[in-house]
């Protein structure tokens, strides 16, 4: 699986603000690149904290992209993907709309009950982890669905954890021009932090657009 992950942040490494509310840090240019590099990928993949904060869609915008992947035989949207471990997504939820196929990663330790109400609201749901999703295992079942490479769009949570077990190839990170700022606001990587055997990056990348930096990188 190839594992692309993209962010927005704030100069002082914000993705949102304390109150977990979705900020506008992309300018037009950076959401027209997002909206490219969900249309080059096979999936795009958030957590469920982004999910019940943003209630994102998900979908490519531009006609043109969506035509062009049709032309190419691949559906119009990449899917979708939520790590959910307990199920919590709701049924409502705009990821469960017709737009584009669902797939909610859930671990052992999700109810019954929501594993139901989730494939009833038309989501498949692969059940992977103990406690919490294992995002590389959880990989490796998308690649049996056909899937060969994800866009990971956040939040914060599930990017650390795709650094701390070492399946991200690639990270995008648009630097908006403003500062958020709080403690308690989420940032590019949360999680536990690392104290020890930070992974490194190499630059490969710099761009000025809108009226910030697109920074590139490989992860080695
Ligand atoms: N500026 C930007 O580019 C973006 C900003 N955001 C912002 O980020 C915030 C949400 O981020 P955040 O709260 O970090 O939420 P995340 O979207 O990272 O979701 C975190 C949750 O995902 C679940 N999860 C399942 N498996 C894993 C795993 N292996 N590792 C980590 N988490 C896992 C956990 O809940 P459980 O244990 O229940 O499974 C966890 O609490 C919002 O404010 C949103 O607006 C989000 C995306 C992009
Ligand atoms: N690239 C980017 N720039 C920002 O400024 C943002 N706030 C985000 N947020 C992400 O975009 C998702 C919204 O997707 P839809 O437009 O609803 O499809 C949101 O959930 C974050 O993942 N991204």
């Amino acid at each position: 699986m190839h594992v692309v992950v993209n962010a927005a942040a704030s100069v002082d490494g914000k993705l949102s603000n304390r109150r977990r509310e979705q900020v506008e840090i992309s300018g037009e240019e950076d959401f027209a690149r997002v909206d490219r590099v969900r249309a080059e990928n096979d999936a795009v993949l958030v957590g469920i904290g982004t999910v019940l904060a943003d209630d994102p869609h998900l979908t490519v915008d531009g006609q043109s992209l969506r035509a062009a992947r049709q032309a190419e035989g691949r559906p119009a949207n990449p899917v979708r993907v939520v790590a959910d471990s307990r199920g919590r997504t709701p049924t409502d939820a705009r990821i469960l709309d017709e737009a584009a196929e669902t797939y909610v990663l859930v671990s052992e330790a999700a109810p019954e009950n929501r594993i139901e109400a989730l494939e009833s609201a038309g989501a498949t749901v692969i059940v992977t982890g103990e406690e919490r999703v294992s995002l590389s295992e959880a990989f490796r079942s998308l690649e049996s669905c056909g899937v060969e490479s994800v866009m990971v769009e956040g939040g914060g949570e599930v990017i650390f954890s795709l650094f701390e077990e070492g399946a991200a190839d690639e990270l995008r990170v648009y630097v908006g021009s403003m500062v958020v700022g709080g403690r308690d606001a989420p940032t590019l990587a949360d999680g536990e932090g690392f104290v020890e055997g930070f992974p490194t990056l190499s630059l490969r990348e710099v761009e000025r657009l809108d009226d910030g930096v697109l920074l590139s990188y490989d992860v080695e």
